[in-house]
């Protein structure tokens, strides 16, 4: 039907401009007509489901979402409804899960039934049509790409072998800043370029041509991609999806061709063009070329690759953005970070990867910094795979599950001052983020938690060590510390709403200026 309506719009648009107008109006009149019928046919329907606030015809729960950040505003309503509740965004009845004791239910106790992913439009357009590992289903095909990322991509041997690659970025990061030294830069535009050049000459080897118009276009495609999209909350219409993916799958189209591009150059590659260190594109070609049982095509190997820019760009780097913005709001824990690293690092006079495990306070941080802003508050949505009971409700089969790691990393029974930056929680405790703490899953958990963990950890802890080696931090007129804006912005990832700018003093120069 909705097809149809698009058409006739379309044929009208040819001849008279008024009448658009009207067959627009009278779409959505009927389109809002047929939901509310369709909302009222659902509304009585007796079910055990989790409790969760009244719907709105149309809307679902929408509404509570002005205003506000979702991970905000389903904290909110966990408040009233408890910590396991249902939540309908549009069409989609979604249920929220807020406290450590569910987290585990999910996953650890039934991982096996909340292990798959929903089959989201935009999700579709990005991951040649869920063939990467982010947005698979879960099976046997899922079973053998996170083994290859597990297994050839992302282990520690391989995670080592791009140590001067990072060292090399963090350097040229740090060099550019003392070039202002004194005046006021804007730091975030320093941190990302950083992280994705990391994640590029990872994945494609020394500085690629196309390596600036790539990281532009990811970019662009997690903005298309970020809060609720309305083609998501109404997966009914194929109109809606239509027009809201067109410009996805623009921009996905480019992101394609570039990575095919790329793909070939590897593949016609003499082998003295080869670089000393493989990239993950070497990687996965020479398992292409194995030909073994799971055999991948070009379209999984670009897959594979999106996932590991969309996992590994936005993720690391806004944890450094918030590192920065917490400690310049608490100069007692910045004192104390820099005394460490500079004690660690002085005779050398830079900082390299060699000595990072003694940055033990620096290491807290982070953690403060993970559970405090955690990069995917959300995680990635779940789908359950068959009916389950949970604390006495029943979860339908095809329901989608979301995890508020946000709302759980400052569940007040289990953190104390839960609001506040205090990274000394961490000294002498043995919580970590692998997914065996519930209360503290910045990475997810079960089968499903993030594989790029060992990847991440050193794009974060170099340079946020480098940036407190070298400089002394102040902010910009005058401002107080207290009153840097911390404001956050709803999107694929956590970030700062506004880019973050400081005043670097050069204590440390680095070598070369
Ligand atoms: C601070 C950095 C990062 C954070 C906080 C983070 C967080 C997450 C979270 C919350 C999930 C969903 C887990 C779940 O459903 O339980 C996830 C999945 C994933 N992450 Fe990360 N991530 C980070 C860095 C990375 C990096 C560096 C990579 C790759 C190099 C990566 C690749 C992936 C992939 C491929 C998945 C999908 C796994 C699957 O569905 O099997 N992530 N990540």
């Amino acid at each position: 039907m909705y097809i149809m309506i698009y058409q006739m719009v379309m044929e009208v648009q040819d001849h008279n401009p008024s009448s658009i107008y009207f067959v627009a109006f009278a779409f959505c009149f009927l389109f809002v007509l047929f939901k509310i019928v369709q909302s009222w046919g659902s509304y009585n329907s007796s079910t055990n489901l989790p409790p969760g606030p009244c719907t709105l015809p149309l809307i679902g729960n929408l509404h509570h979402f002005v205003g506000s950040v979702p991970h905000r505003s389903l904290k909110k309503l966990a408040d009233k409804y408890g910590p396991l509740m249902t939540i309908k965004l549009g069409e989609v009845s979604n249920i929220i899960v807020t406290s450590p004791e569910i987290a585990q239910e999910i996953l650890k106790t039934h991982d096996l039934t909340f292990c798959d992913r929903p089959s989201l439009s935009s999700s579709r357009i990005v991951s040649y049509n869920y063939t990467n590992l982010a947005f698979a289903r879960y099976g046997e095909y899922w079973r053998q790409l996170r083994k290859i990322c597990t297994v050839e991509l992302l282990t520690t041997k391989r995670v080592q072998s791009f140590r001067s690659l990072r060292e090399e970025e963090a350097s040229e990061m740090v060099k550019k800043i003392a070039a202002s030294e004194g005046c006021v830069i804007n730091l975030t535009h320093n941190i990302y370029p950083m992280t994705y050049g990391i994640t590029a000459r990872a994945a494609f080897g020394k500085k690629s041509r196309y390596q600036q118009v790539f990281i532009s276009k990811i970019e662009e495609q997690l903005k298309l991609m970020g809060g609720f999209s309305v083609a998501e909350l109404y997966p009914s219409s194929r109109l809606l999806q239509m027009m809201a993916n067109t410009k996805l799958e623009k921009v996905h189209r480019h992101i394609d061709r570039i990575l095919q591009d790329i793909i070939e150059e590897h593949r016609n590659r003499s082998s003295s063009d080869r670089e000393a260190v493989e990239d993950l594109v070497d990687v996965l070609l020479a398992y292409q070329e194995k030909g073994s049982t799971s055999h991948l095509t070009d379209d999984n190997i670009k897959a594979v690759i999106q996932d590991i820019f969309t996992g590994g760009g936005e993720t690391s780097s806004s944890v450094v953005e918030w590192g920065m913005s917490e400690l310049i709001r608490s100069p007692r824990a910045m004192e104390k970070a820099q005394a460490e690293v500079r004690r660690v690092y002085d005779s050398k006079g830079y900082v390299d990867e060699t000595e990072l495990e003694q940055l033990v306070y620096l290491k807290s941080i982070i953690k403060e910094i993970l559970r405090l802003h955690p990069p995917v508050p959300l995680l990635v949505p779940r789908e359950s795979r068959e009916r389950c009971q949970i604390n006495g409700y029943e979860i339908p089969s095809k329901t989608r599950v979301i995890l508020n790691a946000w709302a759980i990393g400052r569940d007040p029974k289990y953190w104390s001052e839960a609001d506040s930056f205090i990274p000394e929680r961490f000294h002498n405790n043995s919580i970590d983020f692998r997914g065996t703490d519930f209360e503290y899953i910045p990475f997810g958990g079960g089968r499903r938690i993030c594989p790029g963990i060992l990847f991440a950890i050193p794009n974060i802890e170099l340079p946020l060590a480098s940036l407190l080696y070298h400089f002394d931090w102040r902010l910009p007129n005058q401002m107080k510390n207290e009153e840097l804006d911390m404001t956050e912005c709803s999107g694929i990832t956590l970030r700062r709403e506004n880019d973050l700018y400081l005043i670097p003093i050069i204590t440390r120069p680095p070598s070369n200026m």
